[in-house]
């Protein structure tokens, strides 16, 4: 089965708090049932997508990261709420293009430690996945014992996934097309943080969750390797192409 993260980055405008780029999901969205329709039912398909203008403003406004938690209600629900919003708007393309597409909320479902470490359950997930639908979970708030609250990425929640449901292939649509070298190169192959450290920023937008750095970090630590390609790139990764750069 695949995993494939929408980055909040390439489906909305994050420079904009809660400004959707309609466009971008909509080529997106056309992508994914274009290549979905034409495979056997039983090739499974999870979507994961990030925040972008959602989630992190709300996030940075109530001071609330990976780490650092909050136990105010007003957070969760400006935080989850823009998540949720944002989750309708990516399901409903996706059910203008066909694609049995349902949500999966993981404030809901995962928790983490006193050590942050995360349980994801995903019995659900499996089932849905049997039953024909295409899961799609995002980018939210979970529970943390000892600090309330804290954000899950949806790029953790990628390497969860595909960790627990034996993923065979992982794409992460970012608005950039790869990771960029220096000379704004896509660099095609990268296996150790520390050849691409010098290279590798946070996003350029309000970003709680680590941008380019944490993404690359947290693919490095998943058993399979990971694709991460531009919006224009999806239709060849579900396809079976390597795209932008290969993590492994
Ligand atoms: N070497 C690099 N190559 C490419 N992008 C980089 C690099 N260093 C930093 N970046 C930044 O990382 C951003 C991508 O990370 P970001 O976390 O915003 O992605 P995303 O997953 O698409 O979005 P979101 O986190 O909102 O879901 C790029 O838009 C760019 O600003
Ligand atoms: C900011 C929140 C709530 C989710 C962030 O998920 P990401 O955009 O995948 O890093």
């Amino acid at each position: 089965m695949i995993v494939l993260k929408l980055g909040g980055s390439a489906i909305t405008d994050k420079d904009r708090p809660e400004t959707l780029d309609g466009a971008a999901l909509e080529e997106a969205a056309a992508a994914i049932a274009v290549t979905h329709a034409a495979k056997e039912r039983d090739e499974g398909l999870v979507i994961v997508h990030g925040g972008g203008s959602f989630g992190h403003h709300n996030a940075s406004e109530h001071g609330v990261t990976t780490t650092e938690g909050s136990h105010d209600t007003a957070a969760v629900f400006d935080i989850h709420g823009a998540m949720t919003t944002l989750n309708q708007f990516v399901l409903t393309r996706l059910a203008e293009h066909d694609v049995p597409a349902v949500p999966v909320h993981p404030f809901s479902a995962a928790h983490r430690d006193t050590d942050g470490d995360l349980t994801l359950p995903t019995g659900q997930v499996e089932t849905l996945l049997e039953e024909g639908f295409v899961p799609v979970l995002h980018g939210d708030l979970v529970a943390h014992a000892g600090a309330g609250v804290t954000v899950v990425s949806g790029d953790e929640l990628v390497t969860a996934l595909a960790t627990a449901l034996e993923a065979d292939r992982v794409g992460l649509c970012s608005t950039v097309p790869g990771v960029l070298d220096d000379d704004d190169a896509v660099i095609e192959q990268i296996t150790a943080f520390d050849d691409v450290a010098s290279v590798l920023g946070e996003s350029e937008s309000t970003d709680v969750t680590g941008g380019m750095a944490a993404k690359v970090q947290t693919l490095l630590e998943l058993e399979a390797s990971a694709s991460i390609f531009g919006l224009a790139d999806i239709k060849a990764f579900l396809e079976g192409g390597e795209p932008g750069t290969t993590v492994d």
